[in-house]
């Protein structure tokens, strides 16, 4: 699945930016507080009107601090994933189980530099887990491959049936890296610039399923795909 990232689109026509990405299979939609990232975009209000403007699923990364206390509100805006940090959640299992009881999927997400070891228990508990390829809080920065060994344990715990939840990644994927992240194992692609800088957004939407597809293959054929 493709995710535009509408923090690199204009955020004065936002419901614009969700029209021109028709193709996408998520819209992702990245909520920063300016105290868990040094960054500031937007939150509940503008949340409920994508909602109404646009049928894309929503795809709700909060890089925020308290989740526990404001992602299930995201739920209830109309989000069909809300995705908060474990870095900065005090009651993960809690959090996942309030927004699915909200209606929507969990997702959990950890920085580059947070290890995925000591939370394969608690994955059970969500539906996707999001890999951050960069530091969070801002679009157009470089690729971290060092990520990818994170996404090769979860796909083999998904293949071996450990965990059923989609693997998503986000941060600097683009045609010249989003071969080697479908080959690692993700199965959901958030791209921010590589979408919103081109000019047909919905022709890089396609283009960049058409790349992760022939790395899916690839992935299949090398470590499988449960
Ligand atoms: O969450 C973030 C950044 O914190 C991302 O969703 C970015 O918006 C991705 O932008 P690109 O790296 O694809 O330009």
């Amino acid at each position: 699945m493709i995710a535009p990232s509408i923090l690199s689109a204009d955020f004065a026509h936002l419901a614009d930016a969700a029209d021109s990405v028709s193709r996408a299979d998520w819209l992702h939609v990245d909520v920063m507080d300016n105290h868990f990232v040094p960054n500031l975009t937007l939150g509940l209000p503008v949340v409920k009107s994508l909602h109404k403007a646009t049928d894309l699923p929503l795809d709700c990364h909060l890089m925020i601090t308290d989740p526990d206390r404001w992602a299930p509100g995201y739920a209830e805006a109309g989000a069909a994933n809300v995705t908060f940090h474990v870095e900065a959640a005090a009651n993960p299992i809690q959090t996942a189980r309030a927004i699915r009881s909200a209606g929507a999927l969990a997702g959990l997400s950890l920085k580059p530099g947070t290890a995925l070891d000591p939370y394969f228990e608690i994955l059970k508990e969500f539906d996707t887990l999001l890999i951050m390829s960069v530091e969070p809080g801002f679009g157009g920065q470089a690729f971290m491959p060092e990520v990818l060994g994170k996404v090769t344990a979860a796909r083999r715990a998904v293949n071996a049936g450990h965990l059923r939840l989609f693997i998503e990644i986000d941060g600097g994927i683009g045609e010249d890296t989003i071969v080697q992240a479908a080959e690692a194992g993700v199965d959901v692609f958030v791209a921010g610039s590589a979408v919103y800088a081109a000019d047909d957004p919905d022709r890089a939407v396609t283009r960049l399923r058409e790349l992760a597809r022939d790395g899916m293959a690839r992935c299949e054929a090398e470590i499988g795909r449960g």
